[in-house]
């Protein structure tokens, strides 16, 4: 069966709102085919940035959600049997490299490092992959990227990139847009007026203080947009918040009321 990356174009303009100068900097690690890391916690738009970027290039973008199970085949590919016997089927990565798309490894750093070395080669001068199982030596071609997000407020000193991995990307920083940009983008997406946007990204600016006393993380922008949603469908925004935001970021009682009274102070 022939494989192709006709599957991984994004047609329609994946709508995302630039807070500062990320799209000239993508743009310019692109032109130069240099590896992109993107920093920042959940939900804060590093994927949909992506998707953005890779509609605006006009290359196809292969995604990957990595995952400690994740092995090095999964990633490169593997022979599988078929009627006509053994045929070899290109992983997601190889297939990028392939037929030069930008491939997305989302939070790499779940992956085991004996995964995360074989992109070593990638994202060096060689731009090679070694397909040691097929014994092909593959070249990259011309418009291959590879891009990786991290958080890096999850990270420890047993589970983080090696050094050696890190020093061959570019690295963006990603954070919650600016309260107006915020605003504005949660009123679009979840379809709400700016008013209510704004009230959620006040309660969101209230959770994120929480950060490190109680909460492990504040409320994302994708929390947000889905609270909002909620408030589309008929809820209360107390109600929505409880069940979009309160409920799924916490399971302290003490947290849980404070948060609810962040509400009601923006209701
Ligand atoms: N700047 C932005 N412009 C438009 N939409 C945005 C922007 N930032 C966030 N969003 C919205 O927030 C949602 C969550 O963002 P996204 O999935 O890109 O987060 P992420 O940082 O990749 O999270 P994770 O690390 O969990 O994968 C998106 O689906 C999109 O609706």
């Amino acid at each position: 069966m022939t494989q192709t990356l006709d599957a991984w174009r994004i047609t329609e303009q994946p709508a995302y709102q630039a807070s500062n100068d990320e799209i000239a900097y993508y743009t310019a690690a692109y032109g130069a085919r240099l590896p992109v890391m993107l920093k920042g916690p959940t939900g804060c738009g590093k994927t949909r940035f992506v998707e953005h970027m890779a509609w605006k290039l006009r290359r196809p973008l292969v995604t990957v959600s990595c995952h400690e199970d994740m092995t090095a085949s999964d990633l490169v590919g593997r022979y599988l049997l078929g009627p006509e016997g053994t045929h070899w089927q290109d992983g997601p990565l190889t297939l990028a490299v392939r037929f030069g798309g930008i491939c997305y490894l989302d939070e790499v750093v779940e992956a085991r490092q004996d995964t995360t070395v074989i992109i070593h080669a990638l994202t060096d001068d060689r731009r090679i992959l070694p397909l040691e199982k097929k014994g092909e030596l593959l070249t990259a071609h011309p418009d291959f990227q590879l891009v990786i997000s991290y958080n890096p407020g999850y990270q420890s000193v047993l589970k983080d990139l090696k050094e050696s991995t890190k020093q061959r990307f570019c690295a963006m920083d990603f954070g919650y847009p600016d309260p107006a940009v915020e605003g504005s983008i949660v009123a679009a997406q979840a379809g709400i007026s700016d008013g209510l946007a704004r009230k959620l990204v006040q309660i969101a600016g209230k959770s994120r203080n929480l950060r490190g006393h109680g909460l492990n993380e504040g409320a994302s922008t994708r929390m947000l947009i889905h609270a909002g949603r909620l408030v589309a469908e008929g809820l209360t925004l107390r109600q929505a918040c409880s069940l979009a935001v309160v409920t799924p970021i916490t399971d302290d009682p003490d947290m849980r009321a404070a948060l609810d009274a962040a509400v009601d102070a923006c209701a």
